[in-house]
């Protein structure tokens, strides 16, 4: 058998190829959350209220489509979506009562 052809080989090569993407995921979580923070001290000085329901229900459409396209199930990416922006609207809330206070 061959070295490619060897179960722990090919486990240890898709492992190293997951390992790249969990970091790009990081990378890229962390840089929306330097946007929404930007987006959480705007609308708290401009009295802005946190959640943009509209907002979140065309972004929602865009992705279940983008996911459709990329053979990903969209009900996880519409999952996905809602976790991260209820962790950024509490993140704004925070923003808003420091703001006040
Ligand atoms: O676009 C905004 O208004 C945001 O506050 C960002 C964001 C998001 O994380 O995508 C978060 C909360 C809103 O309800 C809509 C979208």
């Amino acid at each position: 058998m061959s070295a490619e052809q060897d179960p722990q080989h090919r486990l240890s090569r898709l492992r190293s190829s997951i390992d790249n993407i969990d970091a790009a995921l990081v990378h890229m979580l962390a840089e929306r959350f330097r946007c929404t923070q930007e987006v959480g001290e705007l609308k708290a000085t401009n009295d802005m209220p946190a959640s943009d329901p509209a907002r979140e229900a065309r972004q929602i459409e865009r992705l279940r489509s983008l996911a459709e396209e990329s053979h990903l199930d969209p009900e996880f990416a519409e999952k996905w979506f809602n976790f991260v922006v209820a962790e950024v609207i509490q993140h704004h809330n925070h923003i808003a009562n420091q703001a006040r206070d």
